[in-house]
């Protein structure tokens, strides 16, 4: 579903990506981690067709570069980390806007949109805050809405850029829990970044860690999450338990003298 070739992209004058290489199967998972400044958040939004970048990338066959920002925006929807909110809009307007690429030009929404719309609500569980505003919702509600909104888009890649930093365990639970299972039933790829390494470990089929914009390492969360990558990468003391074949994170305290 997706192919990343050498993408390259300099930000400032400087390489923040560095000849990195990603795939993504139809259907899969994969969670880039890697510490801050990594280059993680660069390497989603080139994939999402808003940098430029060297290298090639293709999302199902197509290359990137060929198509229009309509057609991106079929095939690719993104959640940013922190997504700018039109002032005073409400959650359905909101959501609406995710049916901007598949609304004629200089056309209305209609009724298939509404529809689009209507079922996304209904499917995370946002029907009473429906005409609530945006900024009167707790974060992890408004999560769910930016989720929402990247649902109604109806593009078969979903890019999350950190999508649960803000969220208690719970929710973080329920909202990848509600990815996952929209993988399953709609096959649904998704691409993500992610700082909770327990989390990325047990959602992700793989992981691809990136380090000052180089890849790292690639392969299942039980290749990529071991102590020697997360002190070369990391600098962290942790050791790592597995449980049901999951990596288990457990920091290592340095005691004073
Ligand atoms: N517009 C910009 N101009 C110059 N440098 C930038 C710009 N945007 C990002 N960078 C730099 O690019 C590098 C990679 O940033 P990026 O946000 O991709 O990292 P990240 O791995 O997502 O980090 P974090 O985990 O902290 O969110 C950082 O060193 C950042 O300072």
């Amino acid at each position: 579903m997706l192919n990343a070739d050498a993408v390259s992209v300099e930000l400032g004058g400087r390489t923040v990506v560095d000849k990195v290489s990603v795939t993504v199967a139809p259907g899969e998972w994969v969670t880039v981690i890697g510490p801050n400044g990594a280059g993680k958040s660069t390497l989603l939004r080139a994939v999402a067709g808003l940098l430029p970048y060297a290298g090639d990338i293709t999302v199902a066959g197509r290359p990137l570069a060929a198509m229009r920002p309509r057609e991106r925006a079929r095939r690719v929807a993104m959640v940013h980390q922190q997504p700018v909110v039109p002032p005073g809009m409400t959650v359905y307007d909101y959501v609406l806007l995710g049916r901007t690429p598949h609304v004629p030009p200089l056309g209305r929404e209609g009724a298939a949109d509404h529809a689009a719309v209507a079922e996304v609500v209904d499917t995370l569980d946002l029907g009473a805050f429906a005409d609530r505003r945006l900024d009167t919702l707790s974060g992890g509600e408004r999560q769910r809405v930016f989720l929402a909104r990247a649902l109604a888009q109806g593009a078969e890649l979903l890019l999350l850029d950190e999508p649960t930093t803000a969220l208690d365990i719970g929710h973080q639970q329920e909202v990848l829990d509600l990815v996952d299972r929209l993988r399953a039933e709609a096959g649904l790829t998704v691409l993500s970044t992610m700082h909770d390494l327990a989390i990325a470990g047990e959602y992700a089929d793989r992981l691809v860690l990136l380090a000052a914009g180089r890849l790292a390492a690639d392969g299942t969360p039980r290749e990529v999450l071991t102590e020697a990558n997360l002190a070369e990468y990391y600098r962290a003391r942790v050791r790592v338990l597995h449980v049901d074949g999951i990596p288990v994170l457990v920091p290592v305290r340095r005691r004073p003298g």
